[in-house]
């Protein structure tokens, strides 16, 4: 390039006085446009090696940047050319990304060309229009938008629509059927109806359009976007078309509940609030039996108003099988229901074609829904008590086992002990079977919710890492121990140390182990004395024999899983191997004979130090 005059200095622009607006900056001075490019990608090079400098400062692990090879003139218009290309690139992804958001309602919904979107479009404004001081004064006492599975609130709402739902779907088909409709009652019905249908309209404005939703893993809360999402789904025209006033017809064709049965389509709501009531109760399959039970009487009240609508068509009372218009009309037909449906039987034999017609679908219906039905209400309660079955079937298995192998009696009546015991105290056999299945987080949840107070307690582990104490929270196995049983014994190479998590155990020895040294209660430590030793010089044995006194639950925690966490956590290991020392020698072996019985952690506390002055003396004579 030919040698550039040198550039005069830029005037510096005067510096922004407070209070006034900044003064627009001089235009570019352009003197030489290659070295203009070149200037500008050597700044930029440099801000970045700046950039990733300070990453490295922050994450030493960061990767060095990397030196790009000097550019030759062909390089450059080849990086030119590729620039051009990323450009382009990045011009069509952020086209794409803007039809993207439109396509999600997150641009208005006026940009969308075809016409019944415009009237749609036309059709939301002036609702929210109407509505709006209706909304404004709900958002005084609703939150912004509600997260439907976890919001109590929101599952009473549900309750009280599938409570109207229930009315609207019980009640519609009964007062069209019977005569239920007089000048007296009509009001009461016609008050019903408002309020059933102020509920549903209620639940459309107030509580969809707040519905929280999952989008690409994200939970969508701003209230703008949860309402689009509700008149962007298919429920919204169930919703409007379940609260469409056909009852105005009344005007014209008189009262009955023919115009309402568009209200019977809101089925959705009922089984929304099914999902969510069964997910926050502790025992969900009372309410699953609940609800077959309830499919069961509906049919039965459906096949009621059947009967009376055609005991209606033939006249009442006019054939033997018909309803013969004594008594309470309703229970008359139902009771006809029951008897048919189930395929009781019993009743008077039909007559004519239609009747028996009727009788042989009714036949019919009655054995296929109620052997489905029946089916069903046996795969709740199978579910319900699967835990128990299990428990029988393995207990039975390990009793017919211990048979086949002659096992003594007496072995045998701990093992059918230990079952009923563990079944009784934790309901399941092995908890961690069911704790596996989860990741690690909840399972680290639930573990730190129920057991990690009562370790933080435990003076063995005072000083210790928090999250040290969390992974062996992850490790531990739950057994239970039955009374008089040795969890372990003097001698014994110790592979595992133990926590008390209900019951208690003994420390033991003397003639016949019958001397009791202490009684160890629930939080309590043992068996962590060999665990904490090496086994060079044998300190690995157990020092005790441990008996259980009455059924004990303990946590156990392996050796190996516990070195594999200490190498984690290098301080608590200094300090835990420091316990474990000072542990054996504030305990050492049990003595032969028995000695003052000390409780629960007391035997922990080391002995008080000796007088420093004393030391001193000691060790100058020494
Ligand atoms: N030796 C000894 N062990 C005790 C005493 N009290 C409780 N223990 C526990 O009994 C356990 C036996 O096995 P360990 O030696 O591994 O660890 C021992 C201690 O945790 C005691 O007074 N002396």
């Amino acid at each position: 390039p030919p040698p550039a005059p040198t550039p005069a200095p830029a005037p510096t622009p005067p510096p922004a006085r407070v209070g006034h607006p900044p003064s627009p900056s001089p235009p570019l001075l352009v003197v030489n446009k290659y070295i203009d490019d070149h200037l500008r990608s050597l700044i930029k090079q440099l801000r970045d090696r700046t950039t990733s400098y300070k990453e490295k400062v922050i994450d030493p692990y960061a990767s060095s940047p990397e030196h790009s090879p000097p550019i030759s003139r062909c390089d450059y218009s080849i990086r030119e050319a590729e620039e051009r290309t990323q450009k382009e690139e990045e011009g069509r992804e952020k086209k794409e990304e803007q039809a993207k958001k439109k396509k999600d309602g997150e641009v208005e919904v006026k940009a969308e060309s075809s016409w019944s979107k415009v009237i749609l479009t036309c059709l939301f404004s002036m609702t929210d229009m109407l509505f709006k001081p209706l909304e404004e004064k709900l958002d005084v006492w609703m939150d912004e938008t509600i997260d439907p599975f976890t919001d109590h609130r929101y599952i009473f709402w549900l309750s009280l629509v599938t409570l109207v739902y229930n009315y609207n779907m019980w009640f519609i088909p009964v007062r069209l059927a019977f005569p239920f409709h007089s000048p007296r009652s009509i009001p009461f019905w016609t008050f019903f109806d408002v309020l059933a249908d102020i509920i549903y309209l209620l639940d459309i404005m107030a509580f969809q359009t707040r519905l929280q939703f999952v989008k690409g893993g994200d939970i969508i809360k701003d209230r703008s976007l949860t309402k689009l999402n509700y008149r962007k789904s298919a429920r919204l025209w169930v919703d409007i078309f379940s609260v469409f006033p056909f009852d105005l017809l009344y005007f014209h064709f008189g009262f009955t509940s023919l115009f309402r049965v568009n209200r019977m389509l809101r089925v959705g709501s009922f089984f929304e609030f099914s999902d969510r009531l069964e997910s926050i109760m502790s025992r969900a399959y009372i309410w699953r039996v609940t609800r077959t039970i309830g499919y069961l009487l509906y049919l039965l009240h459906i096949n009621a108003c059947l009967y009376y609508v055609a005991s209606n068509y033939e006249g009442i009372s006019s054939t033997k099988w018909v309803y013969d218009g004594e008594g309470s009309a309703y229970l008359r037909c139902y009771y006809f229901a029951v008897r048919t449906l189930i395929n009781i039987g019993g009743l008077p034999d039909p007559q004519t074609v239609f009747e028996i017609l009727f009788q042989m679908s009714n036949y019919f219906i009655g054995v296929f829904v109620f052997s489905s039905l029946i089916g069903q209400m046996r795969d709740v309660i199978g579910a319900a008590t699967a835990g128990q079955t299990y428990f029988r079937t393995s207990m039975d298995n390990t009793v017919s086992y211990m048979n086949t192998n002659k096992i003594p009696k007496l072995v045998q009546n701990r093992v059918r002990t230990w079952y009923n015991y563990t079944w009784a105290s934790q309901g399941m056999l092995d908890e961690s079977e069911l704790l596996e299945q989860m990741p690690l987080v909840m399972r680290t949840a639930i573990a730190v919710d129920i057991n990690l107070s009562t370790f933080q307690k435990i003076e063995l582990f005072k000083g210790c890492d928090n999250q040290m104490l969390v992974d062996m929270l992850l490790r531990l196995k739950s057994v239970i121990y039955l009374p008089g049983d040795f969890v372990c014994k003097k001698g014994d190479i110790g592979k595992e140390m133990y926590i008390i998590k209900a019951g208690a155990v003994q420390v033991v020895g003397g003639p016949d182990n019958k001397t009791v040294f202490v009684t160890l209660k629930a939080g309590c430590v043992f068996g962590e004395i060999s665990l904490l030793q090496s086994a060079a010089n044998g300190g690995n044995r157990r020092t005790a024999n441990v008996a259980a006194y009455g059924f004990a639950n303990l946590f156990v925690l392996d050796k190996k899983d516990l070195n594999d966490i200490l190498v984690h956590y290098p301080e608590s290991q200094k300090i835990l191997a420091r316990k474990g020392r000072k542990l054996t020698k504030a305990k050492g072996p049990v003595p032969a004979g028995p000695v003052e019985q000390r409780r629960g952690l007391a035997l922990f506390t080391e002995k008080p130090p000796t007088p420093k002055l004393l030391r001193n003396h000691e060790k100058n004579a020494g």
